[in-house]
């Protein structure tokens, strides 16, 4: 037998160590903010982007120079003073080195022994199969019982390797601190061997052609979305599993409109957020990844016309069902959460 018995999934892996979560705290987390926190400059303004973004992260890994892991580390520490993240309701997680780094270990211990009461989880980069996640689930559960926390850490892994994505499934499901899942697309494409120097979006190159015109015309052509297998494959296993589906990085900080187009994608396809990189992306991440007015209005109004969620009813002219009322209570329920912290929107959402 490889899988842990039902009864022993949930039981703590070290003595002292805080029990399990079974069901997911429910949390708006439309973007994850990635902050360098070596750069005194950029750290200063976490308070600033405490409130305005949903979740912060403190990046330890990827575009943090050798030389500055241990600043980046005392950092994110200090970060983790800085805000009442909890009071506030906004996330503070942290990316670590990989780990076959050698800073995986250090990044890790620091984090849980120093700053642990405030993380709320730990991304893991480049994981390649259950085993990185089962290895990190002890680590963290001897540090926590060390600790003396009363409340674990999630997990977050990121899908950056063919291996990584062949076992996407059983990354998924390796234990009860996943929270969720991103692509990683500039790690994933350089494993595929994919011939992109790009962090995500589509590629010029990546279309199809019209079949011939018969006067030998031109033929249009479109361009198509490279990621939209694995964006699809990543949500299926995070949704089988109960955990979130996240879109990942846009490289292109100047290019606002494919990155909106992008996150939008991921969006539609099921995912709950996406990694903002420049404070610009923020705001984009916002509009994309809170239901628009109009649809929550419908679908509020297909909620209404079936109160028990069985039967069918016509609104419009369109056909609804217990499956649509299903669709529209997804909507509905991000547009309750949405409007807790956002007043704009709950206003919008309320209007008639
Ligand atoms: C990408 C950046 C290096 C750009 O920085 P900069 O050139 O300074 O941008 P601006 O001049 O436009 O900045 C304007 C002001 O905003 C501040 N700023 C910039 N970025 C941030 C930020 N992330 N958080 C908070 N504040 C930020 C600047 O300091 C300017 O302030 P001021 O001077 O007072 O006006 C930079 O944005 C950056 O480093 N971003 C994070 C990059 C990162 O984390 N990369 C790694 C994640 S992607 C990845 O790892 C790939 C993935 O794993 C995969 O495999 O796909
Ligand atoms: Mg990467």
């Amino acid at each position: 037998m490889s899988q842990k018995t039902p009864r022993n999934f949930f039981k703590p892996l070290a003595i002292g160590a805080p029990d399990p979560m079974r069901e997911l705290p429910i949390r708006l987390e439309r973007m994850i903010h990635f902050v360098p926190p070596h750069l005194d400059k950029v750290r200063a303004k976490v308070p600033q982007m405490a409130t305005q973004a949903d979740v912060v992260l403190a990046n330890l890994e990827d575009a943090i120079p050798a030389d500055a892991k241990d600043a980046a580390r005392d950092g994110a520490i200090e970060m983790g003073k800085m805000v009442d993240w909890q009071g506030k309701g906004t996330g503070f997680w942290s990316r670590v080195n990989p780990l076959n780094s050698p800073w995986f270990q250090e990044d890790v211990s620091r984090l849980v022994l120093e700053a642990g009461e405030q993380l709320d989880v730990i991304m893991l980069p480049k994981v390649e199969g259950p085993w990185d996640i089962h290895f990190a689930d002890q680590y963290v559960a001897q540090l926590e019982a060390k600790a003396g926390l009363k409340r674990p850490i999630l997990f977050h892994a990121i899908l950056e390797t063919a291996q990584g994505m062949a076992l996407v499934e059983e990354i998924a499901l390796a234990s009860p601190r996943m929270q969720g899942i991103s692509l990683g697309p500039a790690d994933l494409a350089a494993d595929r061997k994919m011939k992109t120097t790009r962090v995500g979006g589509g590629h010029p190159y990546y279309r199809v052609v019209d079949d011939p015109n018969e006067d030998g015309s031109k033929r249009e052509s479109a361009q198509q979305d490279p990621w939209h297998y694995t964006i699809a494959r990543m949500v299926d296993a995070c949704r089988m599993a109960g955990i979130n589906a996240f879109y990942g990085p846009f490289g292109d900080i100047a290019d606002s409109e494919a990155c909106e187009q992008q996150f939008r994608n991921a969006f539609l396809l099921g995912c709950s957020g996406t990694w903002s990189l420049h404070p610009s992306q923020i705001e984009i991440a916002k509009r994309v990844f809170s239901p628009a007015p109009d649809e929550v209005k419908f679908a509020r109004r297909i909620l209404e016309a079936m109160p028990d969620g069985t039967g069918v009813a016509m609104l419009d002219g369109k056909m609804q069902d217990d499956a649509t009322w299903k669709q529209a209570k997804v909507i509905s329920d991000l547009a309750d959460l949405v409007s807790e912290k956002d007043p704009e929107l709950a206003k919008a959402y309320a209007a008639d």
